[in-house]
């Protein structure tokens, strides 16, 4: 806004420049400039020569298709286009009117009139909240809304979010970095408007499937704070984002369809979750954070949308979180054994992060709400990923069974159909051709031992 006037200042100024020069440079005698007033005769006959009136019609047409007619049009947008229940504008959103009119001429292209529109405007950049956004995921969808133009403010705990992930981006005006657990509520709404985004911890510990005391305690600890993070953490940003008119976007899980007994499961699959098992703690949180969504979505008018993400890999995955892949890699590098739980044969569909980022922005720009499965299709065994990680970095690697843990699911593999019909969206890296990317990445941490240190 503060542009807006800036611009239109200077331009006044340099309008009235200019008409200050061709004054001077007017000879006295020109016939274009009297100091007595007109006759009403000639000032008529003045308006209608050379089209002027016209030129002062279309003007008016202008500044009513663009400064009455498309604000009102983008309000009206999201109730037309959205294939959910319409929305309920509430007092509250309706009463936040600066950040919601901000928001509607900042973040919704898609609605906007046929037409010219004003440079300032179209090109006016998002203001995006991505929490995790030091994480695997977070930070690289982090990289692409910076790349695009984008200002971001990254919010962390730092629990398995690391600087190194952004710092390539510190000192660059456009990013922000907050330490905040979104468990505890986060007042930002002074200083924002935009989407907001929500990629959230996303980890299973599963080191040790039979745990020490120690460990075990920890473990348990951590399920616990998963639960929060799922439950809490997305009530504080559907609470944030009902309060500054924000798009809200939630990353969800393939693991809601639990232990599935459809295959490929698709969107319109309600899963098959053990409630009270050990694993509940991750796909109970995220269904309840999906259920929240859209009970803030239908019952308070919150726009948002539902990505339900499935295994990805990629460079800066924590080097020992403990998922198949990190553990492989990690393992090929180091020369141990590759662990393989159970008998192997379970499967798992592996998307590279750079598709995913893909597919998460193409959900936040869309007008659809989803849920969408955003993952790749092609499903492995354990052994067969094994037997590519091997291909990849050490063909001499040996493998070690060792037992599964609990309530595993025995086959996951996405249907995207939906994401490709209506997100126009599919993912174009193999696991052949993503994994050497990754591997390249732990090599030079792994030597750089530079894991864990706080940069
Ligand atoms: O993307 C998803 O949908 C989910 O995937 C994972 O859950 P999971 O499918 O269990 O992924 P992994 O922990 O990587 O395990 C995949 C399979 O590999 C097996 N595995 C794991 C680790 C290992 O060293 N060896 C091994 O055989 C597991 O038993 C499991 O069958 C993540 O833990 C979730 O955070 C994520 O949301």
């Amino acid at each position: 806004m503060k542009q807006l006037h800036k611009q239109t200042s200077v331009n006044h100024r340099s309008r009235d420049e200019e008409m200050a020069g061709s004054h001077h440079s007017t000879p006295p005698c020109s016939p274009k400039v009297t100091k007595h007033p007109r006759s009403l005769p000639r000032s008529i006959h003045y308006f209608f020569r050379e089209q002027r009136l016209l030129f002062v019609l279309v003007g008016i047409l202008i500044g009513y298709t663009f400064f009455i007619l498309q604000p009102s049009l983008s309000r009206i947008g999201p109730h037309e286009t959205n294939t959910h229940a319409p929305l309920s504008i509430t007092s509250d959103l309706s009463d936040s009117s600066s950040s919601s009119n901000l928001f509607s001429v900042v973040d919704q292209p898609r609605y906007r009139p046929v037409g010219r529109v004003p440079a300032q405007i179209r090109n006016r950049r998002k203001r995006i909240v991505v929490t995790g956004g030091a994480g695997f995921v977070g930070s690289h969808l982090v990289d692409k809304l910076i790349a695009r133009g984008d200002d971001v403010i990254g919010i962390d705990n730092f629990f398995t979010g690391r600087r190194g992930n952004v710092v390539h981006h510190f000192g660059n005006p456009r990013f922000e970095l907050i330490r905040h657990d979104v468990v505890d509520p986060i007042l930002l709404e002074n200083f924002l408007a935009g989407i907001l985004s929500f990629s959230i911890l996303d980890t299973l510990f599963k080191d040790d499937p039979i745990p020490t005391l120690g460990l075990y305690l920890w473990i348990e600890n951590l399920d616990i704070r998963l639960y929060k993070t799922n439950v809490m953490g997305t009530l504080n940003m559907l609470g944030l984002a009902k309060r500054i008119g924000a798009r809200f976007l939630l990353t969800s899980t393939s693991e809601v369809y639990g232990d599935p007994l459809e295959h490929p499961q698709k969107e319109t699959y309600w899963g098959h979750v053990n409630p009270i098992g050990v694993r509940s703690c991750y796909d109970e949180g995220k269904r309840t954070a999906e259920t929240l969504t859209m009970d803030y979505h239908r019952g308070a008018g919150v726009e948002v949308r539902i990505a339900r993400i499935f295994n990805t890999y990629g460079p800066r995955m924590c080097l020992d979180d403990g998922r198949v892949v990190s553990n492989f890699v990690a393992q090929a590098i180091r020369k141990q054994p590759l662990t393989v739980y159970g008998d192997g044969l379970q499967t798992r569909s592996f998307q590279y992060v750079s598709d995913l980022v893909d597919g998460l922005v193409a959900l936040m720009e869309g007008e659809h709400v989803g849920p969408f499965n955003l993952g790749n299709p092609g499903e492995f065994t354990m052994l067969e990923l094994a037997e590519v990680v091997k291909e990849t970095i050490d063909p001499s690697a040996r493998i070690e069974f060792k037992s599964n843990t609990e309530d595993d699911p025995h086959k996951r593999k996405p249907d995207i159909t939906k994401a490709k019909e209506l997100l126009n969206w599919e993912p174009k890296i193999s696991l052949r051709e993503g994994l050497p990317r990754m591997v390249s990445d732990f090599r030079n941490r792994m030597l750089n031992e530079d894991e864990g240190k706080v940069l």
